[in-house]
């Protein structure tokens, strides 16, 4: 630790202003990037720590906002296995930063004791992983978060420069199995999810794409990674279009396009044309950092159509239910989806009801829903939006390897069991990745040689809505039941009940986000007219309660 209280003043004199009151988020610290020093400061501090604590393990941290607007930033912390930070820790980490934005001395006495709890020994040397977006306040947030890993003398930092969220997650769980000495950096990434693409390719005898692929890429920065990785490959030669790509020019960033900007509005991105003389094809949209991912087309009849998180992941149980059928592992592996309540109703029921694939709800954020999807041997796990993924247990790999050393087996099961091992290789398991989610997806299609159109025919979603409304407290908006209920403000939630009781075939809920200063209103209805109807009343009980 910085060896005087002097010198420890110096560090936080550096970055440190007072008055702003923090909270550790669903996806850590998330706001307008000009009140952020002060935390940035003390995530330095606060990885340094977890690194530590984990007995030198190399902790990640991503400094990004992902689909918020350019004016916004944020910091999370990831897990040596590159899962989100252990919950117990998010409120160290809001306490160390409400501390520091009193003044020096609560900072000061509040690490002091975070130290004897935590009975840390600071000779242990600790090694922190950082990496940021492409926002313009990136450089300037990150001189501050180095700021607060210099409290901490042993503490290694590697600096990855500009990468995507799920970029950095694979390269801090990778820095930590290869341990001591291996070079870690982005081409480790590109490497892996390209060879696991190469195999099945191979495999499957997939020669091209069956159809064209637009890629949104939110102007972020997914747009030189996706170029660079699929770029390396002749595969790929005329069948990827990056659109959205001004990367370079933050201002431009999430506006008017994107995952979260497609899926909200349900219309296509700026960039993307709805022209049918372009031949076959599909569109995707990531969001800012590149986590999450939703597809979409346009019909026949000129209508837009979303694949959403919800259409992936009902595609990926299909496909995973029939490839466990074909490789005899049915009754020993099982499969489930996790979901949040903001799935539509239509592909809870699809998954439930016609697939017979059993659902989890938790509440949203991706920790939750990995949380549970880990239960599963092949646990799918997507919030509606498009970020999620799949998670294989060890149980899949054992299997599948002793199944396929049995040569009385057919060829059929043996290209299903070798299939399942490529998907966990294609899958970035340590979280939603947009680059491979799309290869994942575009995988599926062309083994099951399916159009967009069939892929969306599984189900037809109900009409949906999802508003903002602006309270003066969102803090009094409290849930349970995996946020499917209000317990506050009292009475909210029967008179949003009594609302929906009146509507056919609707459902509505009613929740604080954790990432912006607003309440989520969300409605269901049996059609679009019905959906506004229902989702402006909910929103007006809000605004008056
Ligand atoms: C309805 C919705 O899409 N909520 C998003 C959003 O969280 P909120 O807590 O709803 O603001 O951002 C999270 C982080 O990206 C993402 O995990 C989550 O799904
Ligand atoms: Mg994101």
């Amino acid at each position: 630790m910085a060896s005087d209280s002097e010198a420890l003043q110096g560090l936080y004199d550096k970055h440190c202003v007072q008055g702003f009151k923090y909270a550790y988020g669903t996806a850590g610290f998330r706001y307008n990037a000009d009140v952020l020093d002060t935390v940035m400061f003390t995530t330095g501090v606060l990885a340094g720590l977890r690194s530590i604590y984990l007995g030198g393990k190399t902790v990640g941290v991503m400094i990004t906002a992902s689909h918020n607007p350019p004016q916004d930033n944020g910091v999370k912390i990831v897990d040596p296995r590159g899962e989100m930070l252990e919950k117990s820790w998010e409120s160290y980490a809001t306490e160390l930063a409400n501390s520091a934005s009193q003044n020096f001395a609560s900072f000061q006495n509040k690490l002091k004791e975070l130290l004897e709890i935590l009975k840390l020994d600071l000779m242990t040397p600790g090694c922190v992983a950082v990496a940021r977006d492409s926002r313009d306040s990136g450089p300037r947030l990150l001189a501050a978060f180095k700021t607060g890993t210099e409290v901490l003398a042993n503490l290694q930092v590697t600096d990855h420069g500009v990468l995507t969220t799920p970029q950095l997650h694979f390269l801090t769980c990778k820095t930590n199995d290869l341990g001591q000495g291996a070079v870690i950096a982005e081409t480790l990434y590109f490497k892996e999810f390209l060879s696991a693409w190469d195999e099945l390719t191979m495999l499957c005898n997939i020669q091209s794409l069956p159809y064209k692929i637009r890629i949104d890429a939110a102007n972020g920065v997914g747009a030189p990674k996706v170029e660079e990785m699929l770029g390396a490959r002749s595969f790929f030669d005329n069948t990827f279009t990056v659109v959205n790509g001004d990367w370079k020019n933050p201002p431009a960033l999430n506006h008017l396009c994107g995952a979260d900007f497609v899926k909200t509005n349900q219309r296509l991105p700026q960039g993307i044309s709805g022209d049918a003389k372009q031949g076959p094809h599909i569109n995707c949209s990531f969001d800012g950092d590149a986590d999450r991912v939703v597809f979409y087309y346009v019909n026949s009849v000129g209508e837009f159509k979303l694949l959403d998180g919800d259409k992936i992941a009902t595609l990926f149980a299909k496909f995973f239910q029939e490839l466990l059928q074909t490789a005899g592992l049915r009754d020993e592996l099982q499969l489930g989806t996790v979901q949040t309540a903001y799935a539509n109703g239509s592909s809870t029921h699809y998954l439930e009801k016609m697939l017979g694939v059993p659902v989890t709800c938790t509440p949203t954020g991706v920790k939750h829903l990995h949380h549970e999807a880990v239960k599963f041997d092949i646990g799918i796990y997507f919030e509606a939006n498009g970020h999620g993924t799949i998670v294989f247990s060890e149980k899949v790999t054992e299997l599948v390897t002793q199944k396929f050393s049995d040569a009385s087996e057919s060829k059929d099961r043996h290209n299903a069991l070798q299939l399942l091992l490529v998907f966990s290789k294609l899958i970035n398991q340590t979280v939603g990745d947009a680059i491979s989610d799309m290869l994942g997806v575009m995988a599926v299609l062309s083994i099951l040689k399916w159009t967009p159109e069939q892929w969306d025919n599984e189900y037809t979603d109900l009409p949906n809505k999802l508003i903002k409304v602006l309270v003066p407290d969102r803090t009094v908006f409290k849930t349970v039941n995996a946020e499917r209920q209000l317990v506050s403000p009292v009475g909210l939630q029967q008179s949003i009940d009594d609302l929906v009781d009146k509507f056919d075939n609707a459902r509505s809920f009613v929740r604080a986000s954790g990432t912006e200063d607003a309440v989520r209103v969300y409605a269901e209805a049996a059609t679009r007219q019905k959906v506004e109807e229902l989702v402006t009343m909910v929103g007006q009980l809000v605004e008056k309660s």
